[in-house]
């Protein structure tokens, strides 16, 4: 049995963007790229024939759950999405990462809000992906001014087709320009770094998500698709001593926009001797989460950083001042505080 059936939450990614940006291209291409990890994908088309669905599920199989009755935002409330959502998260489908490809025309921020107000203790939202058509961009947006807005809310956005502009910078500005802290993506055909929405798995071996083994090993597989990674930093951060709470918060509320991806485990000592705290940043999105430090585990924190533009040297240093100076801490029981704010309590189930 995997350790997900015992506990471990599965991230659900909302894939929005405008008709014909290349949703349903980016989603074929996680399909192919995510290594041993399996996606569940949510897809809502829009209109009667399932054309979306028809093109991915080839490679899904049973993990497709395709919505063919318009609008997902306007069709389903949260608990009618969380229907579809037990169905791919159930343990013995296996699944590692859900993604739900919107249909063109929906409202991403009713989505999130959705896949937010979830029930389910087994899943957690991941993050919003916007992708952009580089080429339409420009007249799409004086069509439809509401796409600032999606922007304003993506975590990560993909401005896609680049192939088809001549110069993608001023698209690319634009962008920037219009998003808060996301991370932009150039992309063509919808080849984006799967990592940069989820943990992927080596190929092989399909236990438990965020093992920092396989972070490491998915940093050597990187070395051997060069193209995917370009001009993305990696920083791997090892600490035998304990992290000081109050110092790692006050690191990630300024953590720089092109920190794009966090995760790993984080040990806070005297704080809190029985947990440690897999930790999980997708853009804005940050979360804890506490579970019992596994029986002869060795304690440590363990992180991995990526983004783009990164001073990999400076965070490195920032990271060393988040370690704690060894005094005790068992006095100050707000310490932990700004960490518990980041903790979804899904145990609750009158939450
Ligand atoms: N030239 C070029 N064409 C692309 C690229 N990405 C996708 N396309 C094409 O653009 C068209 C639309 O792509 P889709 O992935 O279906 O777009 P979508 O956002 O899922 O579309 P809707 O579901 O209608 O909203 C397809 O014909 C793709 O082959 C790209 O980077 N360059």
């Amino acid at each position: 049995m995997s350790e997900r059936s015992s506990g471990r939450q599965i991230p659900v990614v909302v894939l929005a963007g405008f008709l014909g940006s290349g949703k349903t291209t980016v989603l074929n291409h996680l399909l192919h790229r995510s290594g041993g990890s399996r996606i569940g994908a949510l897809v809502n088309d829009f209109g009667a024939v399932e054309i979306d669905a028809m093109a991915v599920a080839g490679a899904l199989g049973d993990s497709t759950v395709s919505l063919g009755n318009g609008c997902l935002c306007c069709a389903v409330d949260a608990s009618e999405l969380d229907e579809y959502l037990e169905r791919l998260a159930r343990p013995s489908a296996g699944i590692d990462v859900i993604v739900i490809e919107a249909s063109g025309l929906a409202e991403p921020q009713e989505l999130v809000r959705m896949v937010l107000a979830s029930e389910l203790p087994n899943i957690v939202y991941g993050g919003l992906v916007e992708v952009v058509d580089a080429a339409e961009f420009d007249e799409t947006r004086a069509a439809h001014p509401g796409i600032d807005r999606h922007l304003a809310l993506a975590d990560l956005v993909v401005v896609n087709k680049i192939d088809r502009v001549d110069d993608p910078e001023p698209v690319l500005k634009t962008v920037r320009d219009l998003v808060d802290r996301a991370a932009v993506v150039p992309a063509t055909h919808g080849r984006v770094d799967p990592e940069f929405l989820f943990d992927c798995r080596p190929s092989e071996e399909r236990i438990g998500q965020l093992s920092f083994d396989d972070l490491h090993r998915d940093d050597q597989e990187h070395d051997a698709h060069p193209h995917l990674h370009a001009g993305y930093d990696t920083l791997s951060f090892v600490s035998g001593r304990p992290l000081d709470p109050r110092r790692l918060i006050a690191f990630l509320d300024s953590r720089p926009p092109g920190l794009y991806r966090i995760k790993g485990y984080v040990d806070f000592g005297p704080y809190d001797v029985r947990n440690r705290y897999a930790v999980h940043a997708v853009g804005r999105f940050l979360r804890f989460y506490p579970e019992p430090w596994p029986a002869g585990a060795g304690r440590a924190t363990q992180l991995v950083l990526i983004g783009t533009g990164l001073d990999t040297g400076a965070l490195r240093a920032e990271l060393e001042r988040c370690v704690s100076d060894g005094a005790s801490h068992t006095d100050d029981e707000a310490g932990m505080w700004g960490v518990l704010r980041y903790v979804q309590e899904t145990e609750d189930p009158a939450a």
